[in-house]
């Protein structure tokens, strides 16, 4: 079964574009969870583009209540700075079900690619270790083709492929094209013990295509493409459209 993860950057957006406290993070939560999500995420920058420190501990509060997973991503190799202590000792405060580690940087508009495992894998082993001792299950973010058992060999227990060239290709009518490399490296993970999970740009219209191809998909964390649409039919009924993506039981077992 796919789960869901809401991803609530772009709430945070929209809030900090005023510097009040509107539109309500932990009431935009509240609703996608009620309709049935499976657990929230959220990808604090260091710049505090959205969501901030003090979200990050709401939200992983707010989670607990609910007894489903919160999806912290982020990159653990930028250093802390005034309103953000860094990746790590974000993770040792908010204590999140899952920690994604994401290769970013503040001149990104967004994510733009995985990491480099031939790279980066001596370098992310101690933070996989330290995050493990935390309790989080940790997820890297991978391009198609990464070298995922290297992944596995620094202790992730899952990766998240990088969905933007899928998406990309999806709108201009390519899907089946990309598609084979990432049903590839979804296999790869899965043959080294790896679980999967998939995010960046999937939407209503390209997510059934992707899972259809792409096996054992175990998670979906999506925001802004879900956020976008919320404004058109509202974030309840835009959620449980997602969750019909999904399969027709699915959602979590509070609602
Ligand atoms: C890790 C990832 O794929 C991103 O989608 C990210 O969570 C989105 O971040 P922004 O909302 O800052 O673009
Ligand atoms: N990990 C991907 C994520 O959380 C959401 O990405 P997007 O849907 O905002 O592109």
């Amino acid at each position: 079964m796919t789960v869901l993860s809401v991803n609530l950057n772009k709430i945070a957006v929209l809030r900090n574009s005023r510097g009040g406290s509107e539109p309500d993070l932990l009431r935009a939560a509240h609703t996608c969870l009620d309709a049935g999500a499976h657990g929230i995420t959220v990808h604090p920058r260091p710049d505090a583009r959205h969501t901030r420190s003090d979200d990050v501990l709401a939200l992983a509060e707010l989670t607990r209540g609910y007894g489903v997973e919160f999806n912290l991503e982020g990159n653990p190799f930028a250093p802390p700075r005034a309103g953000y202590p860094g990746f790590l000792a974000l993770c040792e405060l908010a204590r999140p079900a899952q920690a994604t580690l994401v290769p970013d940087g503040d001149a990104q508009l967004t994510s733009d690619h995985g990491f480099d495992f031939a790279r980066d894998a001596e370098s992310l082993a101690p933070l996989v270790a330290a995050l493990r001792a935390l309790g989080c299950r940790v997820s890297l973010f991978a391009d198609t083709g990464a070298d995922v058992a290297r992944a596995a060999a620094i202790g992730a227990a899952r990766v998240e492929l990088y969905t933007g060239p899928y998406a990309e290709a999806f709108a201009t009518g390519s899907a089946a094209a990309a598609l084979p490399a990432y049903a590839d490296t979804a296999r790869a993970a899965a043959a080294v013990g790896l679980g999967v999970n998939a995010g960046h740009d999937l939407s209503q219209a390209n997510l059934a295509a992707f899972l259809d191809a792409v096996p054992n998909v175990l998670e979906v964390s999506i925001g802004h493409a879900l956020i976008g649409e919320a404004l058109y039919e509202g974030l309840d009924a835009t959620v449980r459209r997602y969750l019909a993506v999904l399969g027709p039981d699915s959602g979590n077992d509070s609602r």
